[in-house]
């Protein structure tokens, strides 16, 4: 039977927060600029020979100053933190949306997974590996640095955050579809 997760993915404007989820989504990678308000995408995928249904939100991009949003709450099994390895601000901005997430659920332990997209543009780089790394092992969290033009680099995310996600919550979290 397939267990269905659902995954709520965060992150400043412009940080590629739909590139990612539609790489995952299509395999495609979208080039244009479209401002999300919020779509939620599904999609069968594999972790661990077993079949999962995966319920991607793609949110609406949060600053420091956004409200967080109740519905990225209820019923959300595992977060996907993303940044922009050219925006320093974007890597600023992710520490106030983790601070909010855990201040809000009351649980330090919310299955999550640290992204600093835009790696094929590593040139224009303000935000160093190593910080993203440092912040990383501060939550104990998993970080990976991706490009959403690589299909394989949504995979990583969304194979780590599944990984994440059984970790914390084992069996004892909702399996089946009936919630989603
Ligand atoms: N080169 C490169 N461009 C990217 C990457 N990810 C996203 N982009 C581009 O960056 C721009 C913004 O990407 P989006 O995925 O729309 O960003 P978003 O975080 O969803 O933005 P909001 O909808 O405002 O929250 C688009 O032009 C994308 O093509 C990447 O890994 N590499």
């Amino acid at each position: 039977m397939s267990k269905c997760r659902k995954i709520a993915v965060l992150g400043s404007s412009l940080v590629g927060k739909s590139a990612l989820t539609y790489q995952l989504m299509e395999k495609m990678f979208i080039k244009e600029y479209n401002p999300t308000i919020e779509s939620t995408y599904r999609t069968t995928f594999t972790y661990n020979s077993q079949e999962y249904e995966l319920v991607v939100t793609d949110t609406a991009g949060q600053d420091e100053f956004s409200i967080f949003p109740a519905q990225y709450l209820i019923d959300v099994h595992g977060y996907v933190l993303v940044y922009d390895i050219l925006n320093k601000k974007s890597f600023e901005v992710i520490s106030t949306l983790h601070d909010r997430l855990i201040n809000i659920t009351g649980n330090a332990n919310v299955p999550l997974v640290l992204v600093g997209n835009k790696v094929d543009l590593d040139e224009f780089r303000e935000v160093s590996f190593e910080d993203g790394k440092t912040l990383a092992a501060k939550w104990n969290v998993t970080f990976l640095e991706t490009s959403a033009k690589n299909d394989d680099d949504a995979k990583k995310i969304f194979n780590a955050l599944l990984r994440e996600i059984e970790r914390i919550n084992g069996n004892v979290s909702r399996d089946g579809c009936v919630m989603c």
